[in-house]
């Protein structure tokens, strides 16, 4: 067992480094560096876990950029909690809530796994002594997210979590294809699959900001998957493309129909810009508005998405990446008996679900590309930027990409689906 392993870490005493520099100008870069920390032994239901491959996501990105608030007040508070939780508030945080890897060592009492056995860890952190968590672990008061609430996370060599993060890794992916599943895929699957989100059925219209990035790469598949008719929002021909190629239909591409929802007056929300963009989804569905609206970018689309939905439907929201004070016109969510759902990640049980598919080939990585780990802040920073597609992976103890498939007949069969994401040779922008 290292004393020390190589991670990427934010320095508690750079967490002001951006005071009063706007959110946009802000460079992960900056901030995430690369440092040898001392290896955290497993307690009592915790594992270390080796971690080959990790990913880049947003929340990766907001805690680079210390917003809305910096990590180390999560640590701070988790180890006011005491016990082992006290480790947790270091100078440095080990972020990156993603990781697939091989199980090191196990603390006392865990049983489910050994060492060996190949991994992907989902980002539920949770202390499950609250009654709460019993209906629902999302319910918990002590639910955090792994690598972004906690410390000791997956862009990292090692990784400590709870053994109840852990899932077994489709065999038939390469590591870093493997890792960039966990967060995303989880998220969309409780958001709109899940009776605790929007419940999707059959045949349902599902309106999904940002269908070619993150989230939206796994939810445009799981309306596909799930009999329902995706209205994929992107804002490039190349991210239209894919969704084409994923076998969506309806495609709108933001950029190029430029709606401008604040542009009303005194820099107010403007309605008649709301009805261009409803006016397009029912040329695309054919008259209909949608069921379901896969929100997630906030303050610049939540007035529009309000306003689509048809009457009765759902306006699923885990997100604001744009800002979270949002603005809507409640009449149209009162009087059309609309309904607007909170959802934050998955249960153990969502995300074990979520991660099945995977293994079973119905739900793909959307892995466009990756970076080594010397180079997360970079990487960080093509998110931040909107430049990338799909999912980012970063390569941990893996050396190279393409190692750790277990399953290559079945990897054969889904090799396009796999591939559909990555950058094209001789492409430079990967949104493109
Ligand atoms: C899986 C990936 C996910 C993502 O990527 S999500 C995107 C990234 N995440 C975020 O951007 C979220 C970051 N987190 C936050 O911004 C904050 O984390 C929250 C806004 C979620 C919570 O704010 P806080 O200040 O930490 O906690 P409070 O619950 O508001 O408690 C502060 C004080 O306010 C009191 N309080 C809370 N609710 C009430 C109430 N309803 N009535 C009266 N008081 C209330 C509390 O008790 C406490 O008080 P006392 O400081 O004295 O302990
Ligand atoms: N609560 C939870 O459990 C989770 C929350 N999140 C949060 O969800 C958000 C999205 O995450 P993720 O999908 O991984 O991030 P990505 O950056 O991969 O994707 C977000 C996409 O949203 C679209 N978008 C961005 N700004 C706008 C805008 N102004 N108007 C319309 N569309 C926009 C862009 O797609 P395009 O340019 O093609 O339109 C962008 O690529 C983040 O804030 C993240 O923190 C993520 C996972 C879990």
């Amino acid at each position: 067992m290292p004393e020390f392993y190589r991670a990427a870490v934010l320095l508690k005493d750079e967490q002001h480094m951006f005071d009063g520099v706007r959110v946009a100008n802000r460079n992960p870069a900056k901030s995430l560096h690369l440092a040898e920390v001392p290896t955290p032994m497993p307690g009592p239901g915790e594992v270390l876990v080796a971690a080959m491959a990790s990913s880049v996501n947003y929340n990766t990105v907001w805690s680079a950029i210390f917003e809305p608030v910096p990590t180390f007040a999560f640590l701070e508070q988790y180890a006011r909690t005491g016990g082992l939780a006290t480790r947790h508030d270091q100078p440095y945080h080990v972020v990156g809530s993603d990781l697939s890897g091989i199980v090191l060592r196990t603390g006392p009492g865990v049983r489910r796994w050994r060492p060996g056995q190949r991994v992907v860890a989902h980002c539920l952190s949770v202390e499950l002594e609250d009654p709460a968590g019993h209906d629902d672990s999302m319910l918990d008061p002590q639910q955090r997210i792994w690598g972004f609430e906690t410390n000791f996370g997956g862009l990292a060599e090692l990784a400590l979590v709870k053994a109840n993060q852990l899932m077994p890794k489709p065999p038939h992916l390469t590591w870093e294809e493997a890792a960039v599943s966990g967060l995303v895929n989880s998220t969309a699957y409780r958001q709109l699959v899940s009776r605790n989100g929007a419940n999707m059925r059959q045949g349902d219209n599902v309106l999904i900001w940002g269908a070619a990035s993150g989230l939206g790469s796994y939810a445009t598949q799981y309306a596909l998957a799930g009999g329902a008719f995706p209205i994929c929002v992107v804002s490039s021909p190349r991210k239209a493309e894919i969704c084409r190629e994923m076998g969506a239909e309806a495609i709108i591409d933001r950029s190029a129909e430029d709606y401008r929802f604040w542009s009303g007056e005194e820099g107010g929300q403007n309605p008649r810009e709301w009805r261009r963009f409803g006016q397009r989804v029912r040329e695309l569905t054919g008259g209909e508005d949608v069921d379901i609206v896969f929100e997630h970018p906030g303050r610049d689309t939540f007035g529009a998405s309000v306003y689509v939905a048809r009457r009765g439907g759902t306006i699923v929201t885990c997100a604001s990446t744009t800002g979270y004070l949002h603005e809507f016109d409640n009449r149209y969510l009162w009087m059309h008996v609309k309904r607007i759902i909170g959802s934050h990640f998955a249960n153990y049980y969502e995300a074990w679900r979520a991660n099945r598919l995977i293994m079973r080939g119905r739900i793909h990585p959307s892995l466009s590309q990756t970076y080594p780990l010397e180079q997360v802040g970079l990487a960080a920073e093509v998110v931040h930027g909107n430049r990338h597609l799909g999912k980012v992976g970063v390569l941990c103890l893996a050396d190279k990409e393409g190692m750790g498939v277990d399953a290559p007949e079945f990897r054969t069969r889904h090799e396009a689906q796999l591939n559909r994401f990555r950058k094209r040779p001789g492409s430079t922008d990967a949104a493109g």
